[in-house]
């Protein structure tokens, strides 16, 4: 997807914020989107992701959630808003940024690629967890997507991009077709905390069988998009019959939040470990580590937390 502007920010370029003054050194673009492009910078010491948007509106609105987020304390979420400036171009004109914590880590499907799907029930726990965090403050995730999860050591994830957080109760801001439980005809494009688990239900479908499923998209007219179609794909897939049922109730609305879906989630994996078919899909195989590695993960984080 392209940003609505050419030039690009150079390695070894500064920065400097119009109106604060604080300055940053380029160290490479992290990514790029419909709303801006993402470069990793430093200041002194610390690495940051500098996001730059040609739209005042989309960035500013993004700050205002990444604002709203970091006044309520203590819900479960990390500090991510660190500046919030205009800078020139190298055109000569103004253009909206804001300074956020860098995530290391690779997508979600860069992720599996490298470290296999063996790791998928660990960060689909994760995932489900960070989502929790979120419907527990008041939002609902809303452009959930493959992009939009980066994985970094131990499974741990993290979510970016926050252009599609809405409040409960509002329509959904910014949303992806694919993932979109309106384009399956699957309920409104409004934000509850269902409509995240129908996309992390996709997401699941999108990361273990993405030919099925942008088959179907070619083929249905959009009147004949359903969250049946999807099962199908689910139910004919080696990979995803382990979470048929979790995906069909996700589809179906069945979870109440992120929190009963995290729930289920890891009782399945709990199951699973216990009683392991002979027959058993790639991504079943780390288990048991995955479990071992779950508490190691607390344990760490919580230590992190505490220092
Ligand atoms: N805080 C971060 N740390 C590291 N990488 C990041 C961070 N934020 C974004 N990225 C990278 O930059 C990419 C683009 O960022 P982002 O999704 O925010 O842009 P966007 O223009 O809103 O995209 P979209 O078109 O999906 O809405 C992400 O997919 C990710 O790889």
């Amino acid at each position: 997807m392209a940003t609505s502007f050419k030039w690009e920010l150079r390695r070894g370029a500064t920065v400097t914020g119009k109106w604060k003054q604080g300055r940053y050194r380029v160290e490479k673009l992290l990514g790029e989107g419909a709303n801006g492009k993402v470069y990793l910078v430093q200041q002194g010491r610390t690495w940051y992701a500098l996001k730059v948007g040609a739209d005042a509106v989309d960035i500013q609105s993004e700050i205002n959630v990444l604002q709203s987020i970091a006044k309520q304390k203590r819900n479960g979420l990390e500090p991510f808003l660190y500046d919030v400036d205009d800078l020139y171009g190298p055109d000569g004109k103004e253009y909206p940024f804001y300074i956020m914590r860098y995530v290391r880590g690779l997508t979600l499907a860069d992720y599996f690629k490298k470290q296999g799907t063996e790791w998928f029930p660990l960060v689909g726990l994760n995932l489900l967890g960070k989502l929790s965090h979120l419907h527990e403050a008041g939002w609902v995730f809303g452009d959930l997507k493959i992009e939009n999860v980066l994985v970094g050591d131990y499974g741990h994830v993290e979510l970016v991009d926050f252009g599609g957080v809405t409040a409960k109760g509002k329509s959904i801001r910014q949303f992806t077709e694919i993932y979109d439980r309106g384009y399956w005809n699957g309920g409104p494009r409004s934000a509850d905390e269902r409509y995240d688990l129908f996309s992390f239900a996709v997401l699941c479908i999108q990361l273990h069988e993405p030919k099925q499923l942008h088959q179907l998209t070619l083929e249905l007219l959009p009147q004949n998009r359903s969250a049946d179609e999807l099962q199908q794909i689910v139910e004919s897939s080696q990979a995803l019959k382990p979470i048929a049922g979790w995906i069909r109730k996700a589809l179906a609305g069945g979870f109440m939040n992120a929190k009963d879906g995290y729930e289920a989630w890891r009782v399945l994996m709990h199951r699973r470990d216990t009683h392991r078919p002979s027959s058993t899909p790639g991504w079943l195989k780390g288990l048991a580590a995955a479990s071992a590695i779950l508490l190691v993960t607390s344990v760490y984080w919580l230590l992190r937390n505490m220092l």
